[in-house]
């Protein structure tokens, strides 16, 4: 049986990309023949019902803005057992049938209690971290590595300029693929991530002296939120080596901005696969990428999957940075 009515929800961090997604869904889904319902402020806007009905041209001039236009919230509320009876009661009383939820891990686990709960949910990877297991992209992720490269760029300036060294924080609670990738793309000496141990005098005071006796004079060292630890980090590099350094959290700027065009096609792509599953009974899945091709996956097993870094790519990285 084909779903009549969907919704469309973004929840976690937002993510450049996801109105790209959102846009996709609702053209999807009304030229399907279905209702597609807009649902704001993530799972909270299920519990509140702060739900309207979407036309073709509600989703227009989103696809080049960052943020989410249906805005996002984390819900603690809904995510008790209590949270997700009432999310599902409130979808069955207002007729939603399936749901396409768009954000990282936690909003799939939200996912999969309220499709246990008997409201079909379509999962669609929407998180700067690329930290989902079953994923090879999440939207959202190019923009905030191209991002962050422009403002290490900048760093870059001024730290050249004073013969310093930065050690520079970027996003990524548990996962190291924005720091590695900005920290290929930028050059630094070092780039700490929470999947590889590191030692602080091989790894960092010894790679900055190596370099330091071939001729270089300033250093980016760049580290992944989930290590953290960036303001010691820097006192006791300063300290053991005697050059000055500074410390930088790029912070929240990496989740903003207008999405690169990588962002807004896996988001259109992801959002028409999303729509499509609903539109023919599918619940329960996670678009994924595998192999560079937009395909899905059982939503449990996607949620059991565990993620691998890549630490070829981290070898590399670190080889040429002398
Ligand atoms: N284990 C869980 N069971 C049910 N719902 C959950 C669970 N974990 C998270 N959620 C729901 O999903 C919401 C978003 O989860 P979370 O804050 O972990 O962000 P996310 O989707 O992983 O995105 P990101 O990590 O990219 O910011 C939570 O506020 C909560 O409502
Ligand atoms: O916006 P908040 O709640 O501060 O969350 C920050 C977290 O969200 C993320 O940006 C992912 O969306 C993580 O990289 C970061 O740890
Ligand atoms: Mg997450």
């Amino acid at each position: 049986m084909n779903t009549k009515t969907i919704a469309v929800l973004t929840s976690g961090g937002d993510a450049p990309g996801m109105n790209a997604a959102v846009r996709a869904v609702t053209r999807t889904g009304i030229s399907s023949g279905m209702r597609v319902m807009g649902v704001r402020r993530g799972y909270n806007g299920l519990l509140n019902r702060d739900v309207f009905e979407m036309n073709l041209r509600s989703v227009s001039d989103i696809i080049n803005d960052g943020g989410t236009a249906l805005f996002t919230a984390r819900s603690p509320e809904f995510n008790t057992p209590e949270g997700v009876k009432e999310a599902a009661d409130n979808c069955r009383d207002m007729g939603i049938e399936g749901v396409v939820v768009i954000g990282g891990d936690g909003s799939f686990r939200g996912a999969r209690d309220l499709t246990k709960a008997g409201i079909p949910c379509v999962c669609v990877p929407g998180t700067i971290d690329n930290d989902i297991a079953s994923t090879e992209y999440t939207i959202g992720f190019d923009t905030a590595m191209n991002t962050a490269v422009e403002m290490v760029d900048r760093l870059r300036d001024t730290t050249e300029s004073h013969d310093r060294c930065s050690v520079v924080e970027v996003m990524g609670r548990r996962c190291g693929d924005l720091a590695l990738q900005t920290g290929i793309a930028v050059g630094a000496t070092s780039i700490l991530v929470p999947e590889v141990p590191f030692d602080f005098q091989r790894d960092i005071i010894d790679r900055m002296m190596f370099t330091q006796k071939t001729g270089k004079k300033h250093f980016i060292i760049v580290v992944a939120e989930g290590v953290g630890g960036v303001d010691k980090l820097a006192k006791d590099i300063e300290a053991k080596t005697g050059i000055e350094t500074r410390a930088t959290v790029l912070g929240h700027v990496q989740r903003g901005g207008s999405p690169t065009l990588r962002d807004r096609v896996v988001g259109t792509v992801m959002g028409y696969y999303a729509a499509d599953l609903l539109y023919r009974g599918k619940g329960n899945r996670v678009v994924v990428m595998h192999d560079g091709k937009i395909t899905d996956v059982d939503l449990n097993e996607a949620l059991n999957m565990t993620r691998t870094f890549d630490k070829q790519l981290y070898d590399i990285a670190h080889r040429v940075s002398i």
